[in-house]
């Protein structure tokens, strides 16, 4: 499914967040929306999903608007594993992951042999089947983190947003998440701090500055020395190991020298 953000602006509160953003992920392709702390990169993608509505522009899903659509339609299209989401108390993992099935049932219908064989399948293939007699509440950041992601892929849409689902993991299910997203051939868009992640596994990055669009296309072309360097106050370099190619961090980066501030305006 193929999602189109056409000139999309967002109003919070008072201010306007996110300014007249275009950007696209191709059917099939893991799109990273890349940018700073605030830069918008959560709230440009709730509108994905229709949580926050744009104020001007619009998205669309398979050419479908999504203010068109009825929510049970959007939830059937488009997942989402949010940051740091706090629901589900009360209730065992499995049961969270059975909420994915939601969007396909008709009223209040209980769930068939053929859900739980989903939801089962989702939990064994992010590896938490083990967790599935568990309250949500006793499970650690990282394992609900990868519960809501079998939750997500439970719910059978062709689009996955997520919102940072790397923050609570450890390095190894790091990658496995993102060998996982890769292997599940899902329109994908998922913010991402981890730049070194996003520069592997991304095949195009949209990246935000207060907002706006700066620049979007492959992460070779985004991640250069010269943007690390302006737009995320970091000097690194990119450096192609055997399998992929890597950021290479040296540290922050350090600000102009007061002269070059001034050069030209004296
Ligand atoms: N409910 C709200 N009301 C007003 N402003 C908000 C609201 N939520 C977010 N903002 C502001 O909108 C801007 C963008 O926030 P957003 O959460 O989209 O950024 P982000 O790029 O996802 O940040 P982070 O990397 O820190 O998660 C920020 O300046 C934030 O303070």
């Amino acid at each position: 499914m193929r999602v189109v953000l056409e000139g999309v602006s967002v109003v919070r509160g008072s201010r306007t967040v996110v300014h007249d953003v275009s950007v696209e992920a191709a059917p099939g392709s893991v799109l990273g929306v890349l940018g700073t702390n605030g830069s918008g990169k959560s709230t440009l993608l709730r509108t994905v999903c229709r949580v926050l509505r744009p104020s001007t522009g619009r998205v669309l899903l398979d050419g479908d608007d999504v203010r068109d659509l009825r929510p049970r339609e959007v939830a059937r299209r488009v997942a989402v594993v949010a940051q740091d989401s706090h629901e589900d108390f009360g209730i065992t993992a499995l049961e969270s992951v059975l909420l994915g099935r939601t969007p396909h049932h008709r009223g209040f219908s209980p769930d068939t042999d053929r859900d739980l064989d989903i939801a089962r399948e989702a939990m064994d293939r992010v590896g938490v089947l083990g967790l599935a007699g568990r309250q949500v509440a006793e499970l650690s950041g990282g394992e609900r983190q990868r519960v809501l992601l079998a939750r997500a892929i439970t719910q059978q849409a062709r689009v996955l947003v997520l919102d940072e689902p790397t923050n609570h993991l450890d390095t190894a299910h790091r990658l496995e998440l993102m060998d996982l997203i890769g292997e599940l051939g899902l329109t994908t868009l998922i913010a991402l701090h981890d730049l070194d992640l996003a520069l592997a596994h991304c095949d195009r990055v949209a990246l935000l500055v207060e907002g706006r669009l700066d620049r979007s296309g492959t992460p070779a072309e985004v991640l250069t020395p010269d943007v690390l360097r302006d737009r995320f106050r970091v000097d690194a370099d990119i450096v192609h190991g055997p399998r992929r190619p890597h950021l290479l961090l040296h540290g922050v980066a350090r600000p102009a020298a007061p002269d070059t501030l001034t050069e030209g305006t004296a």
